[in-house]
């Protein structure tokens, strides 16, 4: 795969001296989706519209689809389809007008037969008429990824796309996205939702104080970073943990009835099979075990946590 954007050395402080990116570097590769997560103030809408040619860098250099965003701008941006956070919708405006307009904006001939595509696609063709003020927010944040996919680019970034929306329509929005990538859109997205990255995207990017701080192959980092923990539900609670058992590091949790022994993923051995052992040695009997998976939002905490 080879990387549609790219961003070298990129620096953004802002009108009161504010360093909202710091010396930030990235490569989004054609036809991934990356999803970039990190707490309030990061700087991902800031690396997002700076991308976008809408906030001017203080330094470095960004290129879509090779083209250099301040020098040739019209030719990156007409690449760059972008969602905004906010819904910015002419209420009287028909869907379909909304959408069609958008293209022209562009540049780009009027194609029904194509604005009719994405909205089928988007599950909007039966509101192609209806006023935007009739709509729910959710049709609306639908209609802003029409709008922003009407000039036919190659990235469509998405800032904060299910932000304020239902657990339901979210898993909607989830099904749009995978659907433009199926059709070869390469998607850029922020989220608050730790496991909207964790359900959609290729890889993840974690920002925080205008650092990137890793981007990694979602399912590489949750392997690598991730840790087991391995419960252990006994027949009589304890007090304490035996000191034959201290080498484990074990937590005691729900009064002394279960154990929480925790593990590395990437370790050659668990330690499980000895530690079993162990426990019977020790004179505890296991009424259950249960393995648990820490989450990326686990991995997410500890990272941010690391650089506060
Ligand atoms: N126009 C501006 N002038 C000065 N500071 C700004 C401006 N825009 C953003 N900032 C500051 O830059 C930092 C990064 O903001 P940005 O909106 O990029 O963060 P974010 O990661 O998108 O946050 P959120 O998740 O809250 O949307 C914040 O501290 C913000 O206050």
């Amino acid at each position: 795969m080879s990387a549609i954007v790219s961003v070298k050395n990129l620096h953004k402080a802002y009108a009161g001296g504010f360093e909202a990116l710091k010396t930030v570097n990235l490569d989004i590769e054609e036809g991934e989706i990356l999803a970039l997560l990190g707490p309030n103030g990061a700087g991902k809408t800031t690396l997002i519209s700076t991308i976008c040619g809408i906030t001017v860098p203080s330094a470095g250099t960004i290129t879509v689809g090779g083209h250099d965003t301040q020098t040739n701008f019209r030719a990156a941006r007409s690449l760059i389809g972008l969602v905004p956070q906010e819904i910015n919708l002419e209420p009287f405006e028909t869907v379909f007008g909304t959408v069609s307009f958008s293209r022209g904006l562009f540049g780009k001939k009027r194609d029904d037969a194509y604005i009719e595509k994405i909205l089928g696609q988007l599950s909007l063709l039966d509101k192609r008429d209806n006023k935007i003020m009739m709509l729910s927010g959710g049709m609306k944040r639908r209609v802003l990824i029409a709008k922003a996919l009407a000039h036919e680019p190659r990235v469509l970034f998405l800032d904060e796309p299910t932000a304020g929306v239902d657990v339901e329509l979210r898993k909607d929005m989830w099904e749009v996205v995978a659907d433009l990538k199926a059709s070869g859109v390469t998607i850029i997205l922020t989220t608050h939702y730790i496991e909207e990255a964790e359900a959609i995207a290729d890889r993840v990017g974690v920002i925080n104080k205008g650092e990137i701080l890793l981007v990694q192959d979602k399912a590489e980092l949750m392997a690598q970073m991730g840790q087991k923990q391995l419960r252990i539900e006994l027949a009589t609670p304890v007090d304490n943990v035996p000191d034959a058992l201290a080498a484990y590091a074990l937590e005691r949790a729900a009064d002394g009835r279960n154990l929480i022994y925790r593990y590395d993923t990437t370790g050659e051995r668990t330690g499980i099979t000895t530690l079993l052992g162990d426990l019977q040695k020790a004179g505890l009997q296991m009424t259950d075990i249960q393995t648990q998976q820490s989450s990326l939002e686990d991995i997410f905490v500890g990272l941010v946590k690391e650089t506060a």
